[in-house]
């Protein structure tokens, strides 16, 4: 987030504030962002935050919604994390565990009635990573009626998508030269919001059969996503349904025929790179993508959100062109 803000013409950066980290300097964690390395990281209060036109919580779930509560509407609180994703309340208890704080709109531009979604908006949910590459990838398809109602999503993570933290299998050791699955069979929390925002794109309920994968890289989603095609629809039909969705999209390119996404060409950028094809003979649709987690799958996202609620260019201060190789 603050290597995005740093490059933005129209952001002056205020308090940095942490919660095990409140008293170092900003260097002392975060070495590459130099401009910022003398400045010490303060706590995360009502008090500090306090006069922000705009105010970033890059929370543990669960802990937004109190930090929020203390800034005015004049604010825009921009939240990455999940509290604010769901329109569900159950949904949210069942995967979270906790009560659910309410909804937001959500940064997800180009999503239908996005856009519109942020104007003068002073909340904002930013998605979750696993559900941005999803949604990027088959709203056009059940937004033109072309698919069934029944997806099938395999992606694979770099290990930066799961925090800092330490955790026995996120070890470099473990991740080194292996791919393993988890959340199978439907229990990785990210499920509930893909369905929300598939289901919204059709118009009838969507069920999503969501497997995440861990891969040996730091950053980048790729996600292949499929669902049976509906009678009568043909390739030529399917790939101008995403050229039409996606024409005007800053950020989201389909690639020409015969060239798929692959994540190391959106490392850095707030790119979501998409590839579609009929399967004729299993009557599938099948769709990449591709986007970098922390960029296009969180703070990019954020920014880009940020831009359209202040009426800013919706592309300022944000790279479109992936470092590579
Ligand atoms: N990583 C990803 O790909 C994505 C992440 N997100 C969301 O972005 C947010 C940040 O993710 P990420 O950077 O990966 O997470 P990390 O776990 O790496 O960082 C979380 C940060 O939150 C701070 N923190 C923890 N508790 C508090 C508290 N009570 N008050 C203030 N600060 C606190 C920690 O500060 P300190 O170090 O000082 O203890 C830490 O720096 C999360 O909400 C996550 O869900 C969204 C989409 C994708
Ligand atoms: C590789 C990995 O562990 N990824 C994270 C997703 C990170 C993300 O987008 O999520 P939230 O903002 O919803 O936390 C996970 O599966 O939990």
């Amino acid at each position: 987030m603050l290597r995005l803000l740093l490059a933005h013409p129209g952001v002056r950066i205020g308090a940095l504030t942490a919660n095990s980290n409140a008293g170092q300097k900003l260097g002392s964690v975060q070495p590459h962002l130099l401009p910022l390395a003398g400045r010490v990281l303060e706590p995360t209060s009502a008090e500090v935050l306090a006069g922000h036109d705009v105010v970033f919580l890059a929370l543990p779930h669960g802990q937004s919604a109190a930090v929020a509560a203390e800034l005015g509407d004049g604010t825009l609180v921009i939240d990455c994390g999940a509290d604010f994703r769901l329109e569900d309340a159950g949904e949210w208890e069942r995967f979270y565990g906790s009560a659910h704080a309410g909804t937001w709109p959500y940064g997800l531009p180009e999503l239908p009635g996005g856009r519109q979604a942020l104007k003068g908006s002073r909340r904002i949910a930013v998605p979750g990573c696993y559900p941005t590459a999803v949604s990027l990838a088959l709203f056009p398809a059940y937004g033109a009626g072309l698919a069934e109602p029944e997806a099938v999503i395999v992606a694979a993570s770099g290990t930066s998508g799961a925090g800092k933290a330490a955790k026995p299998h996120l070890l470099g050791s473990e991740v080194m030269g292996s791919m393993s699955p988890y959340g199978v069979g439907g229990g990785h929390r990210h499920t509930p919001e893909i369905v929300q925002n598939l289901s919204a794109a059709a118009g009838e309920p969507v069920t999503v059969s969501f497997t995440p994968t861990l891969a040996p890289m730091s950053r980048g989603i790729l996600a292949t996503c499929s669902a049976k095609a509906r009678p009568g629809v043909t390739a030529e039909g399917l790939r101008a349904a995403y050229e039409k969705a996606f024409a005007d999209e800053p950020f989201v390119h389909l690639l020409p025929e015969g060239q798929w996404p692959a994540t190391a060409a959106v490392c850095g950028a707030n790119t979501a790179l998409v590839q579609v094809a009929l399967d004729e003979a299993a009557g599938r649709i099948v769709v990449v993508s591709a986007i970098d987690n922390l960029t296009k799958g969180t703070a990019g996202g954020a920014v880009q959100s940020m831009n359209i609620a202040l009426g800013l260019p919706e592309e300022l201060g944000l790279p479109a062109t992936g470092v590579a190789p």
